[in-house]
């Protein structure tokens, strides 16, 4: 069996050594100043993390120019990777949150031949573009850039190799090593992209020799989607929509905008490519996992084309609250995208209950705390926080570079306190906050001038934002404020450092802050947090400063200094006192999180998402119609006619009955069915109860012809003895008339505001009918809304909204079918205890909608509990049931078996 872990970038890509080339130092020397080269940087952001010339410390290669002609390639980490053209490959670990670098931009990779998605005006003059295209000038919408001949040429003729990638998840990528360092987990394969242009290979052998080489010696299976598919994909509607949205921030500048409508196209054409790739290669009994934003439509794609796939969903960021993801214009095909899943994995709890009730109030379907009911499946939910592998990361801390740095570091800042962060320069990661913070902890605290220095990795997203800048003022500000000649109060880099130095720097500080403004997790801390054992430094159980707004904050339970990242002045409290903190408070919080950070390694994650995957998945299928046998008719007469105390719950619409509207009367004198019901209740065995949502009046007026029948009215308020004719309530009515006043404020608030629709007041339940609102589609929406409203206000006096075809139905989830039945059947079982009565050995269940599913649990259940000799139970739906057999035939089948075991004896 395969696991196909899908994720955006595959760990390896393809590094080309391009004929004339010279090495990467040479390069470095020989190459003229271009439009590309980045622009010196002003003397406050010129620092380095060694202003002492002195000091020489190992060069921090170029992003673009990573090959040293040695047979080692440093990638974006500064990680040295040995060229694994070479037989023995060499894995180096990765950050585990590595950030994201840049798509397609590096020398030694083809170029991308995507052009930026067209402004919002091209789009709008459709016609005139369709025009374009029938006259051959395609060029319009989407310019055809040709590469020269000779780029292709170039890469088509140049020697490759496999090498690491720099790009994509590092905290998935390291749990998935260590589980299978563990042994834990059957083997894996990548589903991925090269994360490089990839046009310029189009029709070459070389395509086709990558393809070859990752699937049979890497298990990784190439992705190739169009430059521009994945551009557009990745940099426009990830980068520009998802990751701004699922972090609280919603674009709302024009540009961002006009992105919305095309990109998305772009997004369903690199999903479609992904779900295609693992169709074509999965075979029965595979697993598929899925993983983070950038794919959340896989699921669902593959589920329309592999029914029955094993699917589980992980999303490695937030998901924000409703409101916030209401937004998305595309909202709706995103749930339904991951809702193909079986199971879908979020870090955390909140993100977990932002899912269901977007589900809810989006969807307008069942969400419990379990998962989300669809009409024929159940899609399990769990939150199941990351983390790192601390086995890995020690044996690097080990390594002779990373002494070496700690060596350095520790004699460069010995008589000073090192605060340290590494961080992607975006807006959500409150890169600008932190600094902001730091300059208000040395306005306030004097004393520490002099004494304390914040070391802050910035990494370059891609795109060119005013964050830049904002946050160039404040270094040039603090550092001109603070600084003499032998000392500057903040180093900024604006560059990756290597992995090397990112160890040391976690080693020798004496506090990291994270300052996100939201974030998945946060794994850099965990690494803190490991590092800080004193092994390789006198300095130990440095302070963590985390943002309450990361996934991380939630796990770590207070014991780091939580701040929010708004608050300056908080944020430069929690600087002083991580300074000031004595030994033994650290020592005491520091232990607390090291616990933590054994307890969640990503080798936990990894293996208990794949058995939660499993178990949901045999749970799910448990009940699913294709393995539900269909009732055998022969088989049930025969059983039936060696019994002797029969009871029967039979549901009305849908079974008995054809559906009706839930606010008319049910029109016909349905007489088929009350024939069908007066054989059977002719025998003296039988006992036939039926059960309806409708009121007790509705039920009496039904069946009035039908006098030994039992009934269950207002789905479990109100039962009706079959040998009486008095109605009990069985419902509290106390409680359910004080939550009918207050549910009836919100839904009159929804009445006015909503022509044409009106409220049916039942004895036991509201019903909020929509159907002929003057304005349909907002009435609709309304109320998706407002049930989950409900649903989350009133919980506590246990009510439950739902939304049906054209109504909601609001009722006390402690009063159902279920729990009238089982009172029915123990006074029964009261009333057996008689020397004249026999205990009940034939039970028959038959209904259609989702509240008897309750009915057949809790009817199978007796079957052992009790002993009961016959317990049959049967769905008429397609959903997947709890009951033991199926009817396809709908309400004519149910009548016919009834008849049928009516007339034997
Ligand atoms: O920038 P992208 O290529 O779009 O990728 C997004 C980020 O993915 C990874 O971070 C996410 O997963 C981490 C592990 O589960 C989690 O700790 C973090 O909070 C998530 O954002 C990756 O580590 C980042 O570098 C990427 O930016």
């Amino acid at each position: 069996m395969t696991i196909f872990l899908a994720s955006l970038f595959l760990p390896k890509t393809v590094y080309f050594k391009l004929p004339n080339t010279p090495p990467a130092s040479e390069r470095r020397s020989q190459r003229p100043a271009s439009k590309k080269t980045p622009k010196r940087p002003p003397l406050e952001l010129r620092t380095s993390l060694f202003p002492d010339p002195a000091i020489t410390p190992p060069k921090t290669p170029e992003e673009d120019e990573g090959y040293h002609g040695d047979g080692f390639f440093v990638n974006e980490d500064g990680l040295r990777v040995q060229n694994v053209s070479d037989d023995e490959e060499f894995r180096s670990p990765a950050p585990a949150d590595k950030q994201s670098p840049k798509w397609g931009g590096r020398a030694n990779q083809p170029k991308s031949r995507a052009n930026s998605p067209p402004p919002a005006s091209l789009l709008e003059h459709a016609r005139t573009l369709e025009k374009a295209k029938e006259l051959g000038r395609q060029g319009i919408l989407q310019p055809r850039v040709t590469r020269s001949d000779s780029h292709d040429r170039v890469f088509a003729n140049a020697n490759w190799r496999i090498v690491n990638a720099d790009q994509g998840n590092g905290g998935l990528r390291n749990a998935a090593e260590a589980a299978a360092r563990n042994g834990n987990g059957d083997e894996y394969s990548w589903v991925g992209t090269l994360g490089m242009p990839t046009d310029a290979l189009e029709g070459t052998q070389q395509k086709e020799d990558i393809n070859d080489r990752l699937v049979t010696e890497f298990n990784m299976y190439p992705v190739f989607c169009s430059d521009k598919d994945f551009d557009g994909h990745y940099l426009h509607f990830c980068k520009q929509i998802l990751w701004p949205v699922f972090h609280y921030q919603i674009p709302d500048n024009p540009k961002s905008k006009a992105y919305e409508d095309h990109s998305w196209q772009f997004y369903v054409n690199l999903n479609q490519a992904f779900a295609d790739k693992i169709v074509k290669n999965w075979k029965r009994g595979d697993t598929i996992w899925v993983h983070d934003y950038h794919l959340l439509l896989v699921p669902g794609m593959i589920r329309k084309k592999l029914p029955d796939a094993k699917i589980g969903l992980f999303l490695h960021v937030a998901f924000p609250s409703s409101e916030v993801f209401r937004c998305l214009a595309v909202r709706k095909q995103l749930l339904e995208g991951m809702l193909g899943a079986n199971l879908i994995g979020f870090q955390i709890h909140e993100y977990t209950r932002h899912f269901l009730q977007t589900c809810s109030r989006l969807l307008s379907v069942e969400a419990t705390p379990d998962g989300v009911q669809l009409e024929d499946r159940f899609v399990n939910v769990m939150n199941l926080a990351i983390g790192i592998d601390p086995v890995s990361l020690n044996a690097h801390r080990q390594e002779e570079e990373v002494k070496k740095w700690i060596g350095i570091m520790r004699e460069r800042y010995k008589d000073k306190k090192i605060i340290v962060a590494r961080d992607k320069l975006d807006h959500v990661r409150g890169v600008r906050q932190k600094l902001l913070s730091y300059e208000l902890f040395l306005n306030k605290n004097p004393q520490w001038r002099d004494k304390v220095v914040l070391i802050q990795v910035a990494l370059s997203t891609g795109e060119k934002t005013d964050l830049d800048a904002a946050v160039g003022d404040i270094v040039t500000r603090v550092n001109s404020n603070w600084a003499n000649l032998a000392y500057l109060p903040l180093v900024y880099l604006k560059q990756d450092i290597p992995y090397s130095q990112y160890l040391a720097l976690l080693t020798i500080a004496d506090a990291l802050m994270i300052t996100s403004q939201r974030e998945g997790m946060n794994l850099t801390s965990h690494e803190f947090i490991v590092c800080q054992d004193g092994t390789y430094s006198d300095t130990k159980h440095g302070s963590l400063i985390l943002s309450e707004f990361t996934g991380t904050s939630s796990l770590f339970g207070n014991k780091e200094l939580t701040v929010n990242p708004w608050s300056y002045r908080q944020c430069s409290e929690a600087i002083k006192k991580a300074l000031e903190m004595p030994e033994d408070e650290k020592a005491e919080r520091w232990e607390a999180l090291r616990e933590v950070v054994s307890q969640h390694t990503g080798d936990h994650w990894f293996s208990k998402f794949l058995a939660a995957l499993d178990q949901n998945y045999e749970e799910q299928h448990r009940h699913d119609q294709t393995s539900v046998p269909r009732l055998n008719l022969n088989a049930l007469g025969q059983r039936y006619s060696q019994t002797q105390n029969r009871v029967f719950f039979l549901d009305l619409e849908g079974t008995l009955i054809p559906y009706g509207p839930m606010n008319e009367i049910i029109p016909m004198n349905p007489q088929r069915t009350l024939d069908v019901l007066n054989d059977l209740t002719d025998d003296p065995r039988n006992t036939v109860y039926v059960m309806s949502g409708r009121r007790p009046e509705e039920l009496d007026r039904l069946f009035r012809l039908v006098p030994n029948l039992g009934l269950i009215a207002e789905n479990g308020c109100f039962i009706k003895n079959n040998r009486t004719s008095t109605w009990t309530e069985v419902a509290d009515h106390d409680r359910v008339t004080s939550w009918k006043e207050s549910v009836k404020g919100i839904l009159q608030y929804y009445l006015e505001r909503t022509p044409g629709s009106e409220i049916e007041d039942r004895n036991c339940s509201l019903t909020f009918h929509y159907k002929n609102a003057d304005d349909y589609a907002n009435a609709e929406r309304q109320a998706s809304d407002w049930t989950g409203h409900i649903n989350e206000s009133c919980e506590e006096q246990r009510v439950h909204a739902t939304q049906l075809d054209d109504c909601v139905v609001v009722e006390s989830i402690d009063w159902t079918k279920e729990t009238a039945a089982s009172q029915v059947y123990r006074d029964m079982r009261a009333a057996s205890q008689g020397p004249e009565q026999s205990s009940v050995d034939f039970l028959m269940v038959v209904g259609d909608g989702r509240e008897d599913e309750k009915v057949y649990k809790w009817a199978n259940n007796l079957k052992t509990q009790d002993g009961i000799k016959e317990v049959v139970t049967v769905s008429l739906g397609n959903r997947n049931t709890e009951a033991t057999t199926t009817l396809t035939q709908g309400v004519s089948g149910v009548l016919v078996t009834l008849q049928k075991l009516a007339g034997l004896s």
